[in-house]
């Protein structure tokens, strides 16, 4: 059953000449009984001011308002998908604006009221990008509640990675440093159009009331990138371009210099990041 009365998205793409663009990441979702799924993913969206970044033709859109936000905010980089949001934003009067430009530029909160939920299914260059920043503002707790965001599957593993795996790094600390992360859908690159090489899946973030260790993101940040940019190396020689006395602050945070980044726990690089702040 449809989940509303706009016409099919396979119409609508056909329609609007909507030919998807690698460069812009388009792999777009058609199927709204998906779309809906992923809006659910989202949690209860009654009466929430929603950010959906890269709506496309609307699929996801259109899961969003019919699972009761109050208000969606869709920034869009391509101009060619207007016509098919503006159909959608006239079937659910003042409750989806549409805004078309780069979310990298794009203020939300000039457009929405906390608190907010994200949903985004991006391209993974923009998508991780973002995720950094919506995970690294210098006040917590953010504008945003939660977010729902569709990545590659490897990279939505390296969000979940435990210490000690493979794929633990720089976006695991972050994103577990503040939030309650975890997979909640996987799909085949056959619920895509056109289909991807690769798996994606959507990893859902619940905001903390506070991060679980004391750290300042500036500094957090600069040692994990550090820290994970040579992870076979020790800490000791990965980290010595981060400050001249590393090896004093490795102590002061009970480190060993001779460990090596994918062992390092959460705690351990929020103790070093308030050692190397301790010192300046
Ligand atoms: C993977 S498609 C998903 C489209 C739609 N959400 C869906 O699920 O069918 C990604 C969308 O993000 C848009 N996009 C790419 N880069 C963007 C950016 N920097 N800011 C806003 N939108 C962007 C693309 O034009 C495309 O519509």
């Amino acid at each position: 059953m449809a989940i509303d009365d706009l016409p099919p998205l396979r119409e609508v793409i056909a329609r609007h000449g909507l030919s998807a663009r690698k460069a812009l990441g388009q792999n777009f979702l058609l199927d709204l009984n998906l779309t809906s799924k992923i809006a659910r993913a989202a949690g209860d969206l009654t009466g929430m001011d929603v950010l959906e970044v890269g709506p496309g033709p609307g699929g996801l859109t259109r899961g969003l308002l019919a699972s009761g936000a109050r208000r969606v905010l869709a920034i869009e980089k391509d101009p060619r998908c207007l016509p098919a949001l503006e159909e959608i934003a006239a079937t659910y009067p003042g409750r989806l604006e549409v805004v078309c430009g780069d979310a990298l530029d794009v203020d939300p909160l000039a457009h929405l009221t906390p608190p907010v939920a994200i949903v985004a299914n991006l391209p993974y260059n923009v998508g991780t990008e973002l995720l950094v920043r919506w995970l690294t503002p210098r006040v917590w707790p953010p504008f945003w509640t939660s977010l729902t965001l569709m990545f590659q599957r490897e990279v939505a593993e390296r969000i979940v990675a435990p210490p000690g795996s493979k794929t633990y790094g720089r976006l695991a600390v972050l994103a577990q440093w503040r939030t309650d992360a975890r997979i909640v859908l996987s799909l085949p690159p056959s619920a895509f159009t056109p289909p991807p090489k690769v798996s994606s899946a959507v990893v859902r973030l619940d905001a903390l009331p506070e991060p679980r260790f004391e750290a300042a993101p500036k500094t957090l940040e600069r040692v994990v990138a550090a820290a994970f940019n040579q992870r076979r190396k020790m800490l000791r020689a990965a980290l010595r371009g981060v400050a001249p006395d590393i090896e004093d602050r490795l102590a002061e945070a009970g480190l060993s210099p001779t460990d090596r980044a994918e062992q390092v726990p959460l705690e351990g690089f929020c103790a070093l990041a308030r050692a190397l702040d301790a010192t300046r």
